[in-house]
Formats: C-alpha cells, sequence, structure tokens
C-alpha cells in the first residue's frame, strides 16, 4: 500500500493542479462570496477634491481668531461655484467641496453667528487643514485597491463602487457535481426498507458549499455498481465532480475503479488524516474530481479541507485554505498516530475539549461541535493548558 499523504502536501497537490474557471464581468451587486481574477485599479481619485468632514464653517486658517462675514453656502452635491477671500467664510456642510481659499473648516459648535457675521465661540481649530478631507485622501486614479485572487468582502464591494467601477472582473460560478454512492441510502424523509438508512451527504455538502460561487448539479443517490457509476462518470459535466461513499477498500468501494473505466486519472489516495483517510483526488477530462469517504463525519471534514478550498481556487480565490487559531485545551488528549487527527470538540470558556467518542459516524457529535481540534501526526500526548490548534467550523 501507498504511505499515506501528509494533509498539507495533498492540499497543496490538489491546488497547484487547479485552474480556476473562466473569466466574467459581475455587477457590484452579484460579486459578494467571489473572488477578483484580475488587479482592480481605482478609475478616481477619491475625493475628488478637497471636503468638509463636518458641519460648520470654511475658512482661512490665517485668519483666526475671526470675525468674518459669511457669503455663501456649500453643502454635499451643491459647491458654492467660487472662493473665499480674506475675512470671508461660507457656510458648509459634511461632504461639501471646500471652496478655493479656504483650508480649514471651523466646526458649528465653535462658532456662533448673526446673519453674515460669525465669530469664534471655542478653541477653534487646531491647525490648518482641521476637519478638512484632502483630495485623494482615501485613493488616487490608478491606485491599485483590489488585488487579483482576492475575495471581494463587502468593504472592497463599497471600494469598487466609489473607485467608478459597477462592475468587476471575477470568476464565472464553478459547477460541482455532487453524487453519493450506496446500496443501503435512501432519500431523507422516503420510508426506509431493511438496513437502509437516510442519506445526509449530498445535503451536508450543499450546505457547506452554499457560501461559495457554486452551481450545484445533484446526480442523486447511486447504488453500489461499477457500471452505474461509470456511466455516470462518462456523462458528467462539470468542473469539479465530488462524490461520496464507495472509496475504501471493500469489495462494495466501486468508485475508483469506475473512475478509471471512465478514463479518469487518479493522482492520489489516502491521505494520512483521521477521520477522512480513504478521500482520493484525480482529473476526469476538464474536471476535478474528489472522492470522498462515506462516512459522514470523514465526508464533512474532507470537504473542509479539500473541497471547499478547491471551490475556491477555482473560483479564483489566492489564498484559499482554511486558517486555524490556537487556543489551550481544556483536558489532556493522547499522542496521535500516524494520521493527523481533526478532533470534533466544543470551545468552552475559552479552552477546546474533544468529544469523548470520536467516530466518524456520529453526526450528532458532529452538530454540536463547534471547532475541530487539529493533532499533527505524531504529535504527543498534549495536557491541560497547553496550546492546540483549532480549525472553527460553527
Ligand atoms: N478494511 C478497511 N476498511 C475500511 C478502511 C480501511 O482502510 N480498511 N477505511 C475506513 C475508513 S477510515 C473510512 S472513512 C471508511 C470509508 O469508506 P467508504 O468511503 O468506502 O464509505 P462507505 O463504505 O461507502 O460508507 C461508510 C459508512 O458511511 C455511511 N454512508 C456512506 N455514504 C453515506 C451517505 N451519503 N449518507 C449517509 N451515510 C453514508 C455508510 O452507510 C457506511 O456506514 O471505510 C473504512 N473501512
Ligand atoms: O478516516 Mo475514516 O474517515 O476514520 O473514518
Amino acid at each position: 500500500m501507498s504511505a499515506l499523504l501528509p494533509v498539507a502536501e495533498a492540499q497543496r497537490r490538489l491546488l497547484a493542479r487547479a485552474m480556476p474557471v473562466a473569466e466574467e464581468t459581475c455587477p457590484l451587486a452579484e460579486t459578494a462570496g467571489r473572488w477578483a481574477a484580475r488587479d482592480v485599479a481605482a478609475l478616481r481619485t477619491q475625493p475628488a477634491s478637497d471636503l468638509s468632514s463636518m458641519d460648520g464653517y470654511a475658512i482661512r486658517f490665517a485668519d483666526l481668531p475671526g470675525p468674518w462675514e459669511v457669503i455663501g453656502e456649500s453643502a454635499a452635491g451643491h459647491g458654492f461655484g467660487g472662493g473665499i477671500g480674506p475675512g470671508q467664510a461660507l457656510r458648509i456642510f459634511t461632504g461639501a467641496p471646500l471652496p478655493p481659499g479656504a483650508d480649514t473648516v471651523l466646526v458649528q459648535e465653535e462658532a456662533a453667528r448673526d446673519g453674515s457675521r460669525l465669530a469664534l465661540a471655542g478653541e477653534g481649530p487646531p491647525h490648518p487643514g482641521s476637519s478638512v478631507r484632502p483630495r485623494g485622501l482615501d485613493f488616487a486614479q490608478d491606485d491599485l485597491l483590489i488585488r487579483a485572487g482576492e475575495a471581494i468582502t463587502p468593504a472592497r464591494i463599497a471600494l469598487a463602487a466609489i473607485a467608478g467601477h459597477a462592475a468587476l472582473p471575477v470568476r464565472r460560478k464553478v459547477r460541482v457535481a455532487l453524487l453519493s454512492t450506496g446500496d443501503e441510502l435512501v432519500p431523507p424523509g422516503a420510508p426506509l426498507g431493511p438496513d437502509q438508512i437516510p442519506e445526509t451527504n449530498r445535503l451536508l455538502l450543499a450546505a457547506q458549499l452554499a457560501g461559495l460561487p457554486v452551481e450545484l448539479i445533484d446526480l442523486g443517490i447511486l447504488p453500489d455498481r461499477q457500471d452505474v457509476l461509470e456511466a455516470a462518470f462518462r456523462a458528467l459535466d462539470c468542473d469539479l465532480l465530488v462524490t461520496t461513499g464507495g472509496a475504501s477498500v471493500g469489495d462494495h468501494d466501486l468508485v475508483r475503479p469506475a473512475l478509471e473505466a471512465a478514463g479518469a486519472a487518479i493522482d492520489f489516495w489516502k491521505i494520512a488524516l483521521r477521520p477522512g483517510k480513504p478521500m482520493m483526488a484525480g482529473r476526469l477530462g476538464d474536471a476535478a474530481v474528489l472522492g470522498l469517504p462515506g462516512n459522514p463525519v470523514s465526508a464533512f471534514v474532507t470537504a473542509t479541507l479539500f473541497v471547499r478550498p478547491l471551490v475556491a481556487r477555482l473560483a479564483g480565490a489566492a489564498d484559499p485554505l482554511p486558517r486555524t487559531r490556537t487556543v489551550p485545551l481544556g483536558e489532556p488528549l493522547p499522542a496521535t498516530g500516524p494520521r493527523a487527527d481533526y478532533l470534533r470538540a466544543e470551545l468552552i470558556d475559552g479552552h477546546a475539549r474533544a468529544a469523548t467518542i470520536q467516530d466518524s459516524s456520529m453526526l450528532r457529535t458532529l452538530a454540536r461541535a463547534t471547532c475541530l481540534i487539529v493533532r499533527p501526526a505524531g504529535a504527543p500526548e498534549a495536557k491541560t493548558g497547553d496550546s492546540a490548534e483549532i480549525l472553527d467550523i460553527a
């Protein structure tokens, strides 16, 4: 048997081989959760002119301590249209353009006005430029604002809008086909015959992919029959095929032979990971293929570590791997074996505590867990209070 591939190496190989899907231009309102396909530069300077950041009076700092004559008004969207000279001031509002000649804003709380006469009624602005947003404070035209491969976050959508964009270059949605295999599997809610169980993994995976830019193709539940699986694989039309079940070494584990019969090239199979060891990765025509183990928790963990990052990479993400963080352990943990352990755990008062039984069939334990404790392969025993790496899952 070939050696088990370390998780990081498997992730590296998987992502290195993944080519992002084609580019498209997407209206800003539809870009949330996607990744920039190209660098995005500013089409304009922001602010385009010096603006007031407060409601008050535009003045010349040199004229302090006043008094001034108010000669007009500048509001956001309605500039004054002229400048001010010595001893003159302009009523001004937040976001309004500063008139030529003015360099400072006196906030209205520190001003006393009587008709067109304005006097200082407080300490006044501390320095020239007080309460003024100078032209280009945020960015200048042609500045690089979003790099290719960066996530389009809510803030970046707003940034692109104020930079003059109505749409952004992203990748089209990733077409992900999902398929479960197993003679025992019946759609949820359907009557169960002897030895049958409700099927969980297509729902689980679809929900895990819900936040990603995907178009799901449901290939259903297929029986443990190589000819049926092979026919489904031959008819494939997607960017990524994700199967669950039939990935191991039993007589009814037929995903690999069916994939190979359909012409797939298997890149790797079996990872130093618990749960999730028998995951396989390969290619079938233009599509990437991930064959996940059938145990629901194994499917969940491999989807977290491999499917989601691969979908993100196909969607153009430069940095698609999930981030871990470090917390203290709330109880001791035994040494790990040759596989990295991803333990279903809860954070209690900031301390991670693993569930007592870590069987990869146990969905109730998974559903209670808020994180996975990541224990590297070959890690020694850990004591209460030792630092542990966790991956948040809820
Ligand atoms: N002799 C060996 N046996 C097993 C090994 C091994 O190395 N040598 N590996 C074990 C590990 S680790 C895992 S994980 C499982 C994975 O096996 P398969 O991918 O072949 O999964 P199945 O046998 O098809 O199913 C396992 C288990 O999960 C249930 N299942 C499957 N699909 C679904 C689904 N869509 N919804 C709900 N439940 C599902 C299935 O009924 C089985 O109980 O293999 C070990 N065996
Ligand atoms: O790796 Mo299996 O995925 O232990 O349950």
